[in-house]
């Protein structure tokens, strides 16, 4: 039986891939691995370990973050803190972004966006959750603190994103720019091992994914279009399947391996969406356009869109690239 490489072997391999290899992308990489394992071990026992229910209080965008939220995000600041790789740190759960400013952190390049847990609606009914990384070169001089510019780039400036799914099996999935790669962890060897590699978005698929709960708040031409999805045409293998999970990362992941559109557009109760751009719409995006997907608020390709606030929120329809074109024409 062939050997499946393990996901320390894959970064060193690909290594040379990096501009500027030095291996502190490697490392940053990894460090993103050792969090996303404390997390998934967390997790796997959240129902014994009473971190489940709500830790009263709430974040920024003023959800009530669940005890899962604050725990992902502790693991994640504390791993990254105590490993050298960034200069500062940025997440769904902390209001202002931190800089590590000791002499080690200060010389470092690299900044992280992060959605410690993503699906938190689904956490206390053990349905698949996440976590969302994205990271940057900085742009501020090394050796000075961290700035809000190095975190307010494009997506385009991403060196890497990927994101964990903690579902049946859990399973890392990144990019640096190279394609997309998916590492399967076995809790027996407590290694992760690459099981889908070079995975590609069909170019169009059967499934769409929109909470139509909302149905009433959206836009015409998404209206418009889910009445089309819906209509028969034996040719065009409609109506489509609709699966919605409430997690970003569990219904992008399916889309992305079996083909299918995810939609969450602005609306009169959410005139801008509801997904955060810098770490939940890039790193997907980035994702999405490596596997050969395509990533828009409707009009624009995410990646190109220039950020202005930390928390800002878009408009989000990802996935297959004909189906999110067939999506974008009733816009
Ligand atoms: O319940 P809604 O409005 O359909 O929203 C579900 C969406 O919100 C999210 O839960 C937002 O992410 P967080 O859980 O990280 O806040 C996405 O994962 C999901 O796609
Ligand atoms: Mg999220
Ligand atoms: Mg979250």
């Amino acid at each position: 039986m062939e050997r499946h490489i393990t996901l320390g072997e894959f970064i060193i391999e690909n290594q040379k891939d990096f501009p500027y290899a030095k291996g502190e992308l490697s490392a940053l990489l990894s460090s993103i691995r050792l969090a996303g394992k404390v997390v998934n071990q967390q997790i796997n026992k959240a129902g014994l370990a009473e971190i489940l229910g709500k830790a009263g209080k709430e974040n920024v965008q003023g959800e009530s973050q669940a005890k899962l939220d604050v725990m992902a995000n502790d693991v994640f600041v504390d791993t990254l803190r105590n490993r050298g790789e960034i200069c500062g740190l940025a997440s769904e759960e902390l209001e202002d972004f931190l800089v590590f400013d000791d002499e080690i952190h200060k010389k470092a390049k690299y900044v992280v966006l992060i959605d410690p847990l993503d699906g938190s609606s689904n956490i206390d009914a053990n349905i698949t959750v996440g976590t969302i990384f994205s990271i940057y070169r900085r742009v501020s001089k090394e050796g000075s603190p961290a700035t809000l510019e190095d975190f307010l780039q494009p997506g385009t400036k991403q060196v890497a994103a990927g994101y964990l799914i903690y579902g049946t099996s859990t399973i890392l999935v990144y990019t640096t720019g190279k394609g997309v790669n998916g590492f399967t962890f076995d809790p027996g060897i407590g290694s992760f091992f690459l099981s889908h590699p070079a995975i590609i978005f069909p170019p169009k698929g059967i499934t769409y994914s929109i909470n139509e709960g909302n149905y009433v708040h959206f836009p015409d031409g998404i209206k418009k279009y889910i009445k089309w999805v819906q209509q028969f045409d034996e040719k065009e293998n409609r109506p489509f399947t609709s699966r919605y999970t409430g997690s970003l990362v569990a219904d992008f992941h399916r889309n992305m391996l079996f083909g299918g559109i995810f939609l969450y557009p602005e609306g009169t109760t959410a005139p801008k969406g509801k997904l955060r751009l810098l770490y939940e719409g890039n790193p997907m995006a980035f994702l999405a356009e490596q596997a050969g997907g395509k990533a828009t608020d409707g009009f624009n390709r995410i990646m190109e869109i220039e950020p202005e606030e930390l928390h800002q929120r878009v408009p989000f329809i990802c996935g297959s690239k004909e189906m999110v074109e067939k999506a974008e024409e009733f816009l």
